[in-house]
């Protein structure tokens, strides 16, 4: 509050008429915003187009957003690309907060994402990771790189296809190729502020011009055949006991159950579908690529992490998911890898449904929020030597993953937090766990650490840019 007694101005750069600061976010918006708040500060009010966007980035105002005031901006904006993936908003990610999310998400999480079911699971992870580590082993004989964003990718398609789906993705109307190129535009689009969204009444001419409706749509369609291919894949009764998710919603459908105020419908199940789809392969498979780019940047935390591994683990075929507990150091290097590469840079838009303050400042109804967890990771106030590597500054620190800890929210916090943060947290430390245990890993010839690049695809989830190429070499225990 000023002397007065009124409320401060919300810093805020200046903007152009009609785009507002949209000019202003460029490919890679958590980078852009990170810059702009070094001089607007940690609370900023931006004008996309004409809709105003408040972006946090510092631990105390996302403490303040995601906790203290979680219940008054636990909504979400209804945005062009999300609205077309979700079938109007009939998934958990983009729905606003009301009783269809609630319960949405209560039910997913009690058939999908509990321990239980994960645990559940563990034999199709097993299988998958025991494929992985042969395929990388041909690699190793021949001493030819392995492209490993192509490599985590396809891992998690398959556990979650499999796990989820009950499907294998190798039978289905998507190719390998087609479906990472899906990935990356969906990604790509659903991270780009979109003009439809935020200019009256010419955005969608602009989204025209630029092909960005037509790649929507054409996306959108390709997913949906993907989804009506897993649903015909599951034609035909079940005995008791024996469904499996996609069972359940297509009996919520068959029912007519009504979930909030909605008559459950072919699209409830299909949005639920995107939902997993989307949110849970890439968010896994940008955290083991940016975990195995660390480690490769820094040869002496590699070797440590292989080292705990092995002595801790002894002579195996394969890593245990009962083995990880005791392997403390891979989960700090995890750690580490999240601080700097967030998987959702920005998480995920939120939307205020009822006016508060952070810092002094009031926040209106309607305004968007992004909290910019990548400049988070960042902040030399909260992290010493920010750009060091160093999984050690979680030594004794009782800094967590799960949403208590703003300095560190791979997973976003509070109501909207990511519901499967264990199910995430175990796939990358399962996965991890064994390249690193079976493989020992060099670069290609002729490149050196330092040539190792750093840099972001644009998109809502900031992937490596540049595919991440490792040669393995077989390690034997003795
Ligand atoms: C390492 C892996 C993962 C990471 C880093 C991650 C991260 C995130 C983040 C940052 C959000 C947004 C949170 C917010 O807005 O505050 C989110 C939401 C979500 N995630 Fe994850 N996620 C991962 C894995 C998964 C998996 C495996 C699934 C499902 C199979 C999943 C399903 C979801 C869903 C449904 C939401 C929307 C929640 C809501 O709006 O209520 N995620 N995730």
């Amino acid at each position: 509050r000023t002397n007065k007694g009124k409320h401060r101005q919300i810093p805020s750069p200046p903007g152009l008429p009609i785009i507002g600061n949209l000019h202003q976010l460029g490919e890679l918006p958590h980078q852009s915003l990170w810059n702009l708040s070094k001089k607007y500060g940690p609370v900023m009010l931006l004008k996309l187009g004409n809709v105003p966007a408040v972006i946090l980035s510092s631990t105390e105002t996302a403490k303040q957003a995601l906790r203290d005031h979680d219940i008054h901006c636990c909504s979400r904006p209804s945005l062009v690309g999300g609205r077309q993936l979700s079938y109007n908003h009939r998934d958990i990610s983009f729905s606003p907060y009301n009783d269809y999310w609630k319960e949405l998400r209560k039910l997913c999480t009690q058939e999908i994402f509990s321990a239980k079911n994960i645990h559940k699971t563990q034999p199709i992870k097993d299988l998958e990771v025991k494929k992985l580590i042969d395929s990388i082993a041909e690699s190793a004989s021949h001493k030819t790189p392995v492209n490993l964003n192509k490599k985590f990718l396809a891992l998690n398609v398959s556990i979650v296809c499999k796990s989820a789906f009950g499907v294998n993705f190798e039978g289905t109307v998507l190719s390998n190729d087609r479906f990472k190129e899906l990935m990356r535009e969906t990604f790509e689009m659903l991270g780009s502020f979109s003009a439809s969204d935020f200019v009256p009444y010419i955005g969608w001419i602009i989204d025209r011009l630029t092909g960005l409706q037509g790649r929507r749509a054409k996306n959108a369609q390709d997913l949906d055949a993907f989804y009506e291919q897993i649903i015909d894949l599951h034609k035909g009764e079940k005995e008791v006991g024996s469904e499996d998710f996609v069972d359940s919603l297509l009996r919520l459908e068959k029912e007519e159950t009504v979930v909030g105020n909605d008559k459950f419908t072919r699209n409830n199940v299909k949005a639920i579908l995107m939902d997993i789809l989307l949110a849970g392969i890439e968010t896994s498979a940008i955290s083991m690529i940016w975990a195995m780019t660390e480690l490769a940047r820094n040869p002496r935390v590699m070797s440590k992490v292989q080292s705990e591994i092995r002595n801790k683990c002894g002579k195996r075929e394969l890593i245990r998911y009962e083995d990880i507990d005791q392997l403390h150091y891979l989960k700090m290097v995890i750690k580490e890898s999240w601080r700097l590469h967030p998987p959702a840079p920005l998480l995920l838009p939120r939307e205020v449904i009822s006016e508060f303050e952070i810092d002094g400042y009031k926040i209106q109804p309607k305004t968007q929020i992004h909290v910019n967890v990548w400049a988070i990771g960042r902040d030399p106030d909260t992290w010493k030597d920010p750009d060091e590597f160093l999984p050690e500054r979680f030594l004794d620190s009782n800094i967590d993953t799960k949403g208590q800890s703003f300095e560190l929210l791979p997973f976003g916090s509070g109501r909207r937090i990511c519901p499967a943060v264990y199910m995430g947290t175990t796939m990358v430390e399962f996965g991890l766990a064994n390249l690193l245990y079976h493989f020992d890993w060099e670069l290609p010839d002729g490149m050196a650490v330092e040539h190792i690049d750093l840099e972001d695809a644009p998109g809502l989830g900031a992937n490596k840019k540049n595919d991440l190429l490792l040669v393995p070499s077989h390690f034997y225990y003795l």
